[in-house]
């Protein structure tokens, strides 16, 4: 029971009053008033994010939750090195973002499995690129494929498997070359809701076990508490952090604790402060 940490731990209206006190060695990616603006011309621009600033400690699993066009895949993006800042700046471990880095791996919704290769052979794609050994990245794809619980399936091609182990292949991909952080952009939008439920849990089991800081972007209130050692919650466009949620549950977590009163409340009030932004749409 987690109840007397509810007390003490309430949903969080200012982000200040609520982050714990870290180390600047502790934090790994610092996210320093961040905007991004598409399209140059003023008429068609478009504002996606304003003044984003998040300090993520290493280890942390952070939800980013928000409104659909919050930017959230374009702060997913930029994390990832895919897309450069309008202004502002992102460090990981003390250093300037600029490009596509194996230290930061992202998992898509849709899989992004090559369709040609087996799991086995998609699982050690990464590593074949760092070049590994034949013998030993065989060795790190198979323990990964066990981590996954793929074992049996390693021969298979993706459309001989289900869309949940195709995540949970996608997943093992992404864990291969060792990554210090895991970028996932609304890997389980494609699942049914209890395959959805299932990953869910395996997503907990596995980045507890690997260690790795997460950042994990979804609509879904439930999904974004069960997992998260905080919720950022995002504003409608221009995205910005309007609301931080610490999350008392302990590790691992279990599929009990969707019942908690702390949880159970959590996400009603989540709700509730999101529901006029989510009918309203974009
Ligand atoms: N390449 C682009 N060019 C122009 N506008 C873009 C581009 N990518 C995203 N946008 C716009 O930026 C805003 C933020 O988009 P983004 O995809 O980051 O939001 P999101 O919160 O991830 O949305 P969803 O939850 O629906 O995936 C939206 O208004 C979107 O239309």
């Amino acid at each position: 029971m987690i109840s007397s940490l509810a007390i003490t731990l309430p949903v969080i209206p200012e982000q200040a009053a609520s982050v714990p006190v870290t180390a600047t060695s502790d934090i790994q990616m610092d996210i320093r008033d961040v905007r991004k603006v598409y399209g140059g011309d003023a008429d068609n621009s478009v504002v996606a994010l304003d003044g984003v600033t998040l300090r993520i400690r290493r280890g942390e699993f952070i939800s980013l939750l928000g409104p659909s066009g919050c930017g959230k895949s374009t702060l997913l993006n930029i994390l990832a090195g895919f897309q450069p800042v309008s202004s502002g700046q992102i460090l990981q471990n003390g250093r300037t973002i600029t490009k596509p880095d194996p230290s930061r791996t992202v998992v898509f919704q849709d899989y992004a499995l090559f369709g040609w290769m087996t799991v086995q052979q998609n699982v050690e794609f990464g590593l074949k690129a760092k070049g590994m050994p034949r013998k030993q990245r065989a060795e790190l794809a198979r323990s990964l494929i066990n981590m996954v619980r793929l074992n049996g399936f390693e021969e298979k091609y993706p459309h001989q498997i289900s869309g949940g182990m195709k995540q949970r292949a996608a997943i093992a991909r992404a864990l291969a070359p060792d990554p210090d952080i895991l970028l996932m952009d609304e890997p389980f939008g494609a699942l049914d809701a209890q395959t959805r439920v299932l990953m869910q849990e395996e997503i907990a089991r596995i980045s507890s076990a690997a260690g790795k800081t997460v950042v994990f972007v979804t609509h879904g209130i439930d999904e974004a508490v069960f997992l998260a050692d905080r919720v950022v919650v995002m504003s409608p466009r221009p995205g910005r952090v309007r609301q931080e949620v610490h999350v008392p549950l302990p590790r691992p977590r279990t599929a009990e604790m969707r019942s908690d009163p702390w949880f159970v409340s959590t996400v009603n009030d989540l709700w509730e402060t999101l529901k006029p932004e989510w009918q309203k749409g974009e």
